[in-house]
């Protein structure tokens, strides 16, 4: 199932920068590691905004979920989810 994720990350503006660079980088990690496993299938960076849109390849709306509400900037997230469906002029 593919499912198009729009994330925009808040962070509190009075978070010490060392804890910013430390969840930073346990979300590159953790983003990365699903990316060589192939569920989140792309990342693409929103121009002059602090969002990605992201496309996951998942079993089901729990595993998505569970994936979600396990990225170390969760709690610092808006999430937008929109679930994909093949396009009857898609040629792939
Ligand atoms: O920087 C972002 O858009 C948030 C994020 C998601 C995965 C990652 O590495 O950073």
């Amino acid at each position: 199932m593919l499912f198009l994720v729009r994330m925009d990350v808040n962070l509190p503006v009075d978070m010490p920068a060392e804890e910013a660079a430390s969840i930073k980088a346990t979300e590159k990690a953790y983003s990365q590691e699903l990316q060589k496993d192939g569920r989140w299938a792309d990342i693409w960076r929103v121009v002059g905004e602090y969002a990605n849109y992201s496309v996951f390849d998942v079993a089901s709306n729990d595993e998505l979920h569970e994936l979600l509400s396990g990225l170390p900037l969760f709690p610092y997230m808006d999430i937008d989810v929109i679930p994909l469906a093949k396009h009857p002029s898609s040629i792939k």
